[in-house]
């Protein structure tokens, strides 16, 4: 059975990239998709604004939603500080397999955890089951129409604080026009539009941060 595209990403990974070193898996991939398969990895470009924003909040616990490869998931995991952590939630078992094994060879597994299921069963969960009191930092990058409705299930479930950082892939390009115009007119959210470019591509997106007020 020939193999899918995120098997031979994760295997241009195993066979390239320095095993424990989070850049070097960060940049394998990024060489690998640029030059061979494009893949919805965040990229490079729009991974810088990613960084950014992470530095900036400084998450003790962070929330990543649709995992894919795993790119973000060690692109973030790689900057949190001595015992943070990051939940990571994908929809896609073929996809949670992959993430598995490229979390694990980049050496980070102690400080993400990989929840599968969809995001509107998992986040519900994360208060009792996955011990979170209130979420630092969430990325969304998931299913672009989950962005509204699960941004007010993240509100309804009391997991934001005065202070929490929503930062959304791909808010042009595939779209996310309902996230905008929600967190953009509504009074409990600060925001900020990152322009930029689609990963691998010169087509035109930007990633929209959007800080809770409370
Ligand atoms: N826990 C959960 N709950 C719900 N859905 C869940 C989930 N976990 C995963 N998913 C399911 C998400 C599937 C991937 C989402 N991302 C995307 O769909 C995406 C697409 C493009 C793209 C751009 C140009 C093109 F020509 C084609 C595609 C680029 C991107 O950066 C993208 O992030
Ligand atoms: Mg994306």
């Amino acid at each position: 059975m020939n193999q899918s595209k995120e098997q031979r990403i994760l295997n241009f990974v195993l066979q390239n990239a320095v095993r424990g070193d989070p850049c070097s898996v960060v940049d394998t991939i990024d060489k690998y998709c640029s030059q061979k398969e494009w893949a919805m990895n965040v990229g490079d470009e729009k991974g810088k604004v990613l960084d950014k924003t992470v530095e900036e909040a400084n998450p003790s616990v962070a929330l990543e939603l649709g995992t894919y490869c795993g790119y973000s998931a060690v692109r973030i995991s790689r900057l949190l500080k001595a015992g943070a952590r990051l939940l990571t939630v994908e929809f896609n078992p073929e996809f949670a397999a992959i993430a598995k094994q490229m979390i694990e060879f980049a050496g980070v597994q102690d400080k993400v955890k990989l929840l599968e299921g969809p995001s509107e069963e998992i986040i519900p969960q994360l208060k009792k089951k996955y011990e979170v009191d209130t979420l630092d930092f969430v990325f969304l990058d998931h299913w672009k129409d989950r962005y509204t409705p699960d941004t007010k299930l993240l509100q309804e479930c009391n997991l934001l604080r005065k202070g929490s950082v929503l930062l959304a892939d791909n808010v042009i390009f595939p779209g996310a026009p309902d996230f905008l115009n929600y967190v953009r007119k509504s009074p409990h959210f600060q925001c900020t539009n990152y322009p930029s470019h689609l990963e691998y591509m010169q087509v035109e997106d930007a990633m929209e941060k959007a800080v809770f007020l409370g």
